[in-house]
């Protein structure tokens, strides 16, 4: 972490000193302002293999460079410890801030398990008290400056993660767990309508337990039914992430307290968990996008290229989802000219059609004006890059000034 301490630690050096609610919200916030992504893990149905799920993407974003801080609310039965090996381990408390444990050198890692006298104490605690701890874990815990959090709960939808979202905000996004059969989608559709009642975005949905990885031929065989998942994401109009298929490995690595990522990165389990991180990484990406008015860059690669560009009334359309038309314009982008230009009606929007749709007309790049942040990692998923921030103009003008290493692009505009 470049800079470590807890929120009051580091605004003003007088160390945690909780007392009023205002004082203590405020704490809150500086601490989750110096977080960048916050995803939280939960399933409607228990040993669906949440904590398996959170902990593999938790030690996946870390393995990719990035500072990642892995928080276990799950008061009654904190697996991450033993799931990490760090079973033993006790926090430091240093200034009434608390040190969460370093597992390596970018994840970072907190749980009730660590503060319980011994792994077989059970905790009798009502939701306030709870929350209280969730506040403390959040707020006290010197996270530092982190890229992402990934906050491990319980399943269902009672207290521990009612308290995490209402805590973190609006922004943290879910990853829901389920496994394909369809009993457990039923309780996750649960899951779903929960966040939305929230208004806490589902970034996606994992299919854990899909399948099995044959130990000798290592061929992946559906014992059960699968695609349950998949199924809900669609009826949910949610991202599907993926599927993880059951394999022998995840559990003694479960046991053993090593990272199943780590051990087994060929495995086709690990290489299911790294097409689900993709998408959480392409949302820092776009975090780490240049700010707003600066000129985009012209195309490095020659040779033809398809640019889309949303249009309302002949001019490129500012509200990217509400445009009347696109104009696929073809560029020779050797000689920076335009090859033709056709208009397409697009089907309707609905929250991840375009990008499907627009990558099927083999589009590269899309130029819009703003465009929420849930459309530009879809566009990234599919492959099509995406320019921000553009100004009305004729579709073929703005494309021009693209070839040409002049297009200014000033703020995002869409929020959502
Ligand atoms: N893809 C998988 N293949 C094989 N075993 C798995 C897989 N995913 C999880 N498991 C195993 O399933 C068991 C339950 O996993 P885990 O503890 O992660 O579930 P959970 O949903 O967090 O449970 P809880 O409801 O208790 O919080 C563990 O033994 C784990 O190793």
């Amino acid at each position: 972490m470049a800079e470590h301490g807890c929120s009051s630690c580091s605004s003003g050096g007088s160390g945690c000193q909780g007392g009023k609610n205002e004082q203590e919200d405020q704490k809150l916030q500086n601490c989750l302002s110096r977080i960048k992504n916050k995803f939280v893990v939960l399933s409607g149905k228990g040993g669906v293999g949440k904590s398996t799920v959170a902990v593999n993407l938790a030690a996946s974003l870390a393995m990719a460079g990035q500072k990642v801080g892995l928080l276990d609310v799950d008061v009654h039965g904190p697996s991450v410890p033993r799931l990490l090996s760090l079973g033993q381990s006790k926090p430091h408390l240093d200034n009434q801030c608390i040190e969460p444990i370093q597992w390596d050198k970018n994840l970072w890692v907190m749980s009730l398990g660590f503060m319980l006298p011994n792994a077989n104490e059970a905790v009798i605690w009502r939701g306030p008290v709870k929350m209280g701890l969730i506040k403390q874990f959040l707020e006290d815990v010197a996270w530092g400056d982190l890229d992402y959090l990934i906050v491990d709960c319980p399943p269902g939808t009672g207290d521990e993660p009612l308290s995490t979202l209402q805590l973190l905000g609006q922004d943290a996004e879910a990853v829901i767990v389920t496994t394909p059969q369809g009993v457990a989608v039923d309780d996750v559709r649960r899951s779903v309508t929960f966040c939305q009642q929230l208004g806490n975005p589902v970034f996606g949905i994992v299919e854990n337990m899909s399948g099995f990885v044959c130990p000798s031929c290592k061929e992946t065989v559906d014992i059960f039914t699968s695609g349950g998942g998949e199924e809900l994401a669609s009826e949910m109009h949610a991202r599907f992430l993926g599927r993880i298929p059951l394999d022998p490995e995840i559990v003694r690595a479960g046991d053993e307290g090593y990272v199943f990522v780590k051990t087994h990165h060929e495995s086709p389990a690990a290489q299911a968990v790294g097409s689900i991180v993709k998408p959480m990484l392409a949302k820092q990406e776009l975090l780490q996008e240049k700010p707003a008015g600066q000129t985009a860059p012209a195309p490095e690669a020659d040779g033809e290229m398809l640019i889309a560009v949303p249009v309302a009334q002949g001019q490129l359309c500012m509200h990217f989802g509400h445009c009347e038309q696109f104009a696929l314009v073809r560029v020779d982008t050797a000689n920076k000219t335009v090859l033709g230009t056709e208009m397409h009606t697009p089907p309707p929007h609905e929250p991840g059609v375009l990008p499907k749709w627009l990558a099927d007309q083999q589009a590269n790049l899309v130029i819009a004006g703003g465009m929420g942040s849930r459309a530009q990692s879809l566009f990234t998923q599919h492959g099509v890059k995406v320019i921000t921030g553009a100004q009305p103009g004729a579709a073929e003008e703005v494309v021009g000034s693209y070839l040409a290493g002049t297009l200014q692009t000033g703020q995002n505009i869409c929020d959502h």
